[in-house]
């Protein structure tokens, strides 16, 4: 996007024209009142803006807490519970934890509570001597029982008794327990640890490792326990989350919650305390709540990490309409107690520091090494460094790196640092090839194949599922300290080319394509995995590596699931998961809601957003570079998280994520992905919640059913108010920071036709309005497919490439609506799509990763890696369309000379019917210009014009 001369190809809009449309908005669309956006929790309620101020009581307490001393160590309420487990030879021990709450855990936890001594070391190989001596002593006084904790299940999660029981199999340790907090706790020397799980028969070495069991010990437990035995030592700090709440008095779900990390619970306590008294916000009930966020890295069992990353800690929840808005400089929210009546300055919500990996890696996911490495260049594809395997452990890797920079004076050469590389990594031999065990040289989709080539065609592809095929070695998961790969246990499909890990929106279309090839088991395999992943992250990351663990992709595991039961019938696999599903579709209302006022009217829709520290760790030069121009740290910062939010999208990079001067036309640096309310994902939103309803459904849980409705009714009530535009006969990106919608075409923008975001009453109305936006926008002029975007940027999802997954949603959406027309377009789309496809594989044998829309069946090209075969997306799409088509479609289909004739029959059909969103003929084209090269844009003002003022529209229109 950095070449003026392409930025040149996109019309200027004239100063004037530009001023015109800003006004004409703003009276038609309350533009003062769509300027505020509020982040909040989904079921709180504003504050009424005339709610009276006496309602909230100047109290600085909980009327139902104690008085707590500011010098007094807090208790906590949520605990982590951690188990760790071991290894066997070099495997190094790892942890699992979850909250649990205070009194679950102090019953059933406190016999078996360890002291942050012990959490904190985490690991059996550091214990000393005396320790071991005596805890060996005190465990053979003491007869071998399993935790109560897992052997009754109370407060143990089905999910660490699992790994539990598979990791006691595996290794046939047979784990013990110390018999109480008592024994361990008066442990030889303060050092040593309270409690731990031996193997009932063999000695504790200090290389011994073995499954333990670990609780956190809790602030309250602490103190309680250092009441009773005055030699233990004080608790040292750990990082905490600490939150406070405030409620009003007329409805408790209005009120603030303020978050924050620290290292001790007296600084929380009393910064929280400070910042709440010097906002003079008249406060009824002030709760405290410190969460255990530490744990131990399942990678570096050494470190201490923050286990859940809540980059804005401070949040204020159900404040009045217009107190929280976003700060132009920082980027951070804001917020203004004048709201409450009270003067002051405005208070910024951020004030932490986001970790940077959830299951961090300090060799690829920060750090000097990292920033070395990439920055150096030693790889034309940054990727390549951050997928290899350290050949040593990465403590050692580090401080021999450590020792390289201490002797160059900080500044090795760029041979140096090869060298280093050479030495110090190899390349993962981390997967081996994995044919699905169901694959089939003859699936039923060939009897659906009418055209011979086709047929032989289709035949190849499902051959290359063997060649994407992957499984990881069982090494991964013993050593994941060496590799970037995150353990999942089923084998998978690779998108193919540099991308040799699973990647989640790919996934939906790979699903696809391997169910249409009769692959079900497979299939229930492969969602397995992001289920695992789930598991582990709290939702689907972008791609199985752990420098990707931080962000996500389109959410598409619902419609996977649903697709597979459609096919399989499998209701069990539905029941046994629906916690998992639900919980990572609640990741995203929790994470990515945001909320839009128009016209009066606020309403709830999603938006990309993955904030963490740095640049992206596989592209790191490319963001450095990106970022170059900006002064400070903290503008950097920002612009990684919106950089990263565009890989959260998909679609990265693109025009799409820009806003420079209130348009699409800056470069990357002007990226402000989190500020676009994007149409994709919030159809995709819609779409989930009514899967989730369905399933519900058939799992008879009716009210849960009805609760998912609801939600769907939501959005798509969302969806239609801000983003559907009747006059262009399109729903469009709505851009947060200026208030207005995005006035673009992008293919993304008939999203809501996939998953049938509209009232279904209007659909025939619907499915002829964007068949005519889509020939307005002359989009359909391009015989190699649907463009991404109508911008040329040199970026990879915009002019001149066009995408499996775009075409794929554009079909299926046309083709659901029912319309004929639509239907009949639908299908024309798909026979150029699947000639494209077929051209491009026999002239060169290969699926590429995107095509060209001008010359048909070449590969696409621009943004930052170099174009890849495969590959994953475009076969599954190539297997939808052959499966709904192959009857029709054929090999002998020549774009070129045959549908664009067909496709404007097609258009006359949807205009044979009068629409009420399409009074005249003459109309269609009056809302679309076009500039020298045929690159057309929609111009909202044009649909004023009457129809004999229509423009030269250059895309044969108007006949
Ligand atoms: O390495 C750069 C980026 O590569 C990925 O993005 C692209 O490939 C993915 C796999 O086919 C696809 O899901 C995505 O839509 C493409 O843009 C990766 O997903 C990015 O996170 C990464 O930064």
């Amino acid at each position: 996007m950095e070449d003026d001369s392409k930025k040149s190809e996109q019309p200027p809009l004239p100063a004037a024209e530009a001023l015109r449309e800003l006004v004409s908005e703003a009276e038609e669309l309350d533009l003062p009142d769509m300027m505020h956006h509020v982040i909040k929790e989904p079921d709180f309620q504003p504050i009424p803006e005339d709610a009276p101020i006496t309602e909230f009581e100047p109290v600085l307490k909980a009327p139902d807490l104690p008085d707590v001393p500011e010098d007094e160590p807090l208790e906590l309420v949520e605990l982590v519970e951690a188990v760790e487990l071991p290894g066997t030879g070099t495997q190094t021990p790892r942890t699992l934890s979850r909250y649990t709450s205070r009194d679950s855990l102090y019953d059933d936890a406190m016999p078996d509570s360890v002291s942050a001594a012990a959490s904190r070391r985490g690991s059996l190989t550091t214990l000393n001597a005396d320790a071991l001596a005596h805890l060996t002593q005190a465990l053979e006084n003491a007869p071998p029982v399993r935790p109560r904790r897992l052997s009754d299940g109370s407060g143990v999660s089905e999910a660490v008794r699992g790994v539990l029981s598979r990791q006691l199999s595996d290794t046939s340790s047979v784990f013990t327990h110390a018999q109480n907090d008592a024994e361990a706790g008066n442990a030889a020397s303060p050092e040593a640890p309270e409690v731990i799980a031996v193997p009932r028969s063999g000695t504790v070495t200090p290389k011994t490792r073995k499954i333990s069991v670990v609780s956190m010990a809790s602030g309250m437990a602490r103190s309680r326990r250092a009441s009773e035995s005055s030699a233990r030592p004080e608790p040292r700090p750990r990082i905490r989350r600490f939150s406070v709440n405030v409620a009003s008095i007329g409805n408790p779900k209005m009120g603030v919650r303020m978050r924050r990390y620290s290292e001790t619970t007296n600084e929380l306590y009393t910064d929280a305390l400070a910042m709440l008294k010097a906002s003079k916000i008249p406060v009824l009930k002030f709760t405290k709540k410190a969460a255990g966020g530490v744990s131990k890295c399942c990678r570096h069992p050494s470190r201490d990490e923050l286990r859940r990353a809540e980059p804005d800690s401070v949040e204020m929840l159900g404040v009045p309409a217009g107190s929280v808005s976003v700060c132009k400089c920082c980027g951070s929210r804001r917020f203004s107690p004048a709201a409450f009546g009270v003067e002051g300055p405005p208070i910024h919500l951020s004030s932490s520091k986001p970790p940077t990996c959830l299951v961090c890696s300090a060799v690829v996911c920060q750090g000097d090494l990292l920033r070395v490495v990439q920055l150096a260049g030693v790889f034309p594809d940054s990727k390549t460094f951050v997928d290899k395997k350290v050949k040593q452990s990465p403590e050692e890797t580090i401080r021999r790196f450590q020792e390289l920079l201490q002797r160059t004076g900080g500044a090795p050469s760029r041979d140096q640092v090869v060298d280093f590389v050479d030495q110090s990594f190899e390349d993962g031999d981390e997967l081996e090839p994995w044919t699905p065990p169901d694959w089939t040289e003859t699936p039923s989709i060939l009897g659906r194949i009418a055209d011979e080539d086709f047929r032989a065609w289709a035949m190849e592809l499902n051959e290359l599922w063997k060649m994407l095929g992957r499984k990881m070695k069982t090494d991964v998961r013993d050593n994941p300290q060496l590799y970037s790969l995150m353990y999942v246990p089923n084998g998978f499909i690779v998108p193919g080319g540099r991308f040799r890990e699973i990647y989640y929106w790919d996934t939906y279309w790979i699903v696809q394509g391997m169910l249409l090839c009769d692959m079900r088991a497979s299939v229930r395999g492969v969602i397995e995995n992001l289920l695992v992943l789930v598991k582990r992250l709290g939702f689907v990351p972008n791609g199985s590596r752990v420098y990707y663990d931080q962000r996500s992709q389109p959410p598409l595991l619902v419609p996977m699931i649903k697709a597979y039961l459609q096919h399989s019938g499998d209701l069990d696999f539905v029941r046994e998961n629906i916690d998992l599903i639900e919980k990572e579709f609640l990741f995203w209302i929790n994470n990515a809601t945001v909320e839009v006022t128009v016209k009066g009217k606020t309403y709830k829709l999603s938006r990309y957003f993955s904030p963490s520290d740095g640049p992206r760790p596989e592209s790191y030069r490319e963001d450095v570079l990106t970022a170059n121009h900006l002064a400070t740290d903290e503008e950097k910062q920002h612009l990684y998280w919106d950089i990263k939010s565009a890989a959260a999208t998909g679609w990265d990079f693109s025009s799409r994520w820009v806003i420079h001067e209130g348009t699409n036309g800056g470069s990357l640096g002007d990226m402000h992905t989190r500020y676009i309310v994007p149409v994709d994902l919030n159809a995709y939103m819609y779409g989930n919640a009514v899967g989730l309803s369905e399933m519900f459904r058939r799992l008879g849980m009716e009210d849960r059913a009805a609760e998912y409705r609801a939600i769907a009714d939501q959005f798509r009530e969302a969806v239609t108010a801000v983003l559907w535009h009747p006059d262009l006969g399109t729903w469009l990106d709505y851009d947060l920071l200026n208030g207005t919608p995005r006035r673009y075409y992008y293919a993304s923008n008939l999203t809501p036709l996939w998953t049938r975001c509209y009232d279904e009453h209007q659909s025939a109305d619907i499915a002829r309005a964007t068949v005519r936006y889509l020939f307005n926008t002359g989009v359909l002029k391009y015989m190699g497919g649907m463009p991404t975007s109508l911008i040329m940027t040199g970026e990879q999802w915009d002019f001149p490439n066009c995408w499996s997954p775009l075409q794929g949603i554009l079909i299926q959406g046309l083709h659901n609506t029912g319309d004929h027309g639509a239907q009949r377009l639908a299908l024309e789309l798909a026979r150029r799509w699947l000639a494209a496809n077929y051209k491009g594989f026999m002239e060169n044998h290969q699926m590429y990763e995107k095509y060209e829309v001008e010359i048909v069946g070449r590969c696409g090209g621009g943004g930052e890696y170099a174009p890849q075969a495969g590959f994953g997306w475009t076969n599954g799409v190539c297997f939808e369309l052959l499966d709904q088509y192959g009857l029709i479609a054929s090999s002998k289909d020549d774009p070129e000379l045959l549908t664009y004739e067909i496709l404007i029959e097609a258009e006359d059909k949807v205009l044979e019917a009068k629409s009420p969103l399409s009074p005249s003929r003459g109309g269609v084209a009056s809302s679309v210009t076009s500039d020298d090269d045929g690159d057309l844009e929609v111009d909202p003002d044009a649909d004023n014009e009457s129809d004999a003022e229509t423009k030269e529209t250059g895309n044969k229109v108007e006949e």
